[in-house]
């Protein structure tokens, strides 16, 4: 009897595993099909048929040559088109003006940043801007607001220049002897990090290797640090090692940084703070507004660092991205190259005031912005059930107009906002075209009349409402000072190797026929 007694307790215990796994199955399941039984009004907007259940439209829409699909896909459907998600998810792509105005203004704490970004960005660089909502996220953007002002951005418009100047320095040797192939993207990021870095740290950087990763982050889960630290160890994944190991070295820079910066705050001196950075930086600035605000606006420290992590993230890539694209740009159009160069060199002087007032140069930046946005798509997901007016109707699988979207809670909507900035019945059909001179001339009526939400020349470039890009005058300086120097002493055009631009959470350039993921942009470059 005894032994029977015994003998069924690893059985119990078996029982009760396999009786318990099973019900976690069973309650995902349920929580997965009430999902998926709530998004059924969605099946109704048109949309690609879905190549695979497990994996949906994934592996057309997120790979590195996935622009010919995006594009094929908003001819054939319009602004408005149902994709699908992992197992069965629904998704909706949305390039439709008065949709967006809904997701990025008007219901704005609806349609939030989604869960596992948060998370994740939470993970890479703590509680920062890319991580935090609600009100927690305003609170942050106000007291950051101030340190990207146009006051702020006069003052620093100086640091940005000699920073260059450096650079220019570098290329000027490189090309001293006759005109050279130089690998540009590699030039242009170690330029945008360092404008990042100095004027936002006020440090110079030790990690220029870190902007080659970020694409790179899968969506980790929800695990405490200690427990995610110890599965990222456990698993045979060099890059996830790679990115922890990066993710440390930031922390721990940032947090230097910070700490030096802070105890010579606190003991008044001044004079050490401006040694790099010139004390215009955003990190003295910011500390210095934080020891003025009054205690229940202060941000911990914890949160500052978290702020520096994400500048230098959210600042770097994008920024060398954009530049890249104009330079490859004006390289295959030599005309526009030349205009560009005799406004700069008819320029008295370079400084903020008269660099923000060059026509042509501001049409050039606008234009690439516009046609070529650095981020191409962002997510959403919908935080409860909504409908939300469109621009136009649209017509149904069953032939009905709908002229609104039914937007269950749990969705994810995809913004695609190279369509919307380049859409055709906005712009004319001359929208995929290159050229700055329409920003030299009134836009269309159509563009002014759809009141796209952004906050830059009526693209989404920079996105709009309260996630818009905080440092989106930062960077218009950052490439303004660089392509006016740029331009003024170099003559760029295309090498022998073919440029072609990688599809993803940024554009990235590339040669064709390479493998590598860092940023590659051979250019022929000449003294002027
Ligand atoms: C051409 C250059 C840039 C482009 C195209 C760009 C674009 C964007 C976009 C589309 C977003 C929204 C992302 C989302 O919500 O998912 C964003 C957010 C952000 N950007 Fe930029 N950005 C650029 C440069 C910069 C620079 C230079 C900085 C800092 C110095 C910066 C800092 C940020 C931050 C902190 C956020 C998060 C804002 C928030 O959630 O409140 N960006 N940017």
């Amino acid at each position: 009897m005894l032994s029977e007694i015994s003998l069924s307790w690893p059985i119990l215990l078996q029982l009760g595993l396999s009786l318990g796994l099973l019900s976690v199955g069973v309650l995902a399941f349920a929580r997965l099909a009430y999902y998926r039984v709530r998004q059924l009004p969605l099946r109704k907007i048109r949309g690609p048929p879905s190549p695979s259940f497990l994996i949906g439209h994934f592996g057309q829409l997120f790979n590195t040559a996935a622009l010919p699909f995006h594009e094929e896909i908003f001819n054939a459907y319009g602004n408005i088109i149902r994709i699908n998600g992992i197992v069965g998810d629904t998704q909706i792509i949305v390039s439709d003006a008065k949709a967006c105005t809904s997701i990025f203004l008007k219901e704005q704490d609806i349609f939030e940043e989604s869960p596992w970004a948060l998370a994740s960005n939470g993970r890479v660089f703590g509680l920062g801007l890319l991580s935090t909502m609600g009100a927690h996220h305003r609170r942050q953007r106000k007291q950051l607001n101030p340190v990207f002002s146009i006051k702020h951005m006069r003052a620093i418009a100086p640091l940005f220049q000699s920073i260059t100047h450096q650079f220019q320095d570098v290329l000027h040797a490189m090309v001293d002897k006759g005109p050279q192939e130089v690998d540009m993207a590699e030039w242009l990021s170690r330029l945008a990090l360092e404008l990042v870095a100095q004027g936002g740290l006020g440090h110079t950087p030790t990690l220029s290797e870190l902007y080659l990763w970020r694409e790179w982050f899968p969506p980790v889960s929800n695990l405490p640090p200690k427990l995610l630290r110890f599965v990222a160890n456990c698993l045979p994944w060099p890059i996830l090692h790679h990115l922890m190991h990066i993710s440390d070295i930031m922390y721990a820079n940032a947090k230097k940084i910070f700490d030096e910066k802070k105890a010579l705050l606190d003991r008044g001196d001044e004079a050490a703070v401006s040694q790099i950075g010139e004390g215009k930086d955003i990190l003295s600035v910011l500390l210095k507004a934080n020891m003025a605000a009054p205690d229940d606006e202060k941000m911990p420290d914890d949160e500052i660092v978290a702020q520096m992590n994400t500048l230098l993230f959210a600042g770097t890539d994008t920024t060398s991205s954009a530049l890249c694209r104009v330079l490859h740009l004006l390289s295959e159009h030599p005309t526009i190259q030349d205009k560009l160069r005799a406004e700069l060199t008819d320029a008295p002087e370079l400084d903020y005031d008269i660099l923000s007032g060059l026509p042509y140069l501001d049409a050039v930046c606008r234009e690439s912005l516009r046609l070529w946005p650095p981020v191409p798509v962002i997510t959403r997901t919908c935080r409860s059930d909504i409908s939300i007016p469109l621009s136009k109707p649209i017509t149904t699988t069953d032939g009905h107009y709908m002229s609104s979207l039914y937007v269950p809670s749990n969705t994810d909507v995809l913004v695609d906002i190279r369509a919307i900035n380049n859409d055709p019945a906005l712009l004319g059909e001359d929208a995929a075209v290159w050229r700055p001179e329409r920003w030299l001339q009134p836009l269309p009526q159509a563009v002014e009349d759809a009141r796209i939400p952004g906050i830059y020349s009526n693209t989404l470039t920079f996105l709009g409402g309260g996630r818009a890009c905080i440092g989106f005058k930062y960077s218009q300086l950052e490439m303004k000072v660089a392509l006016s120097q740029l331009i003024r002493s170099f003559r760029f055009s295309p090498s022998t190797a073919e440029v072609i631009w990688r599809y993803g959470g940024l554009f990235s350039p590339s040669v064709k026929g390479t493998t590598t993921m860092s940023p590659t942009m051979p250019i022929l470059v000449k003294n002027v």
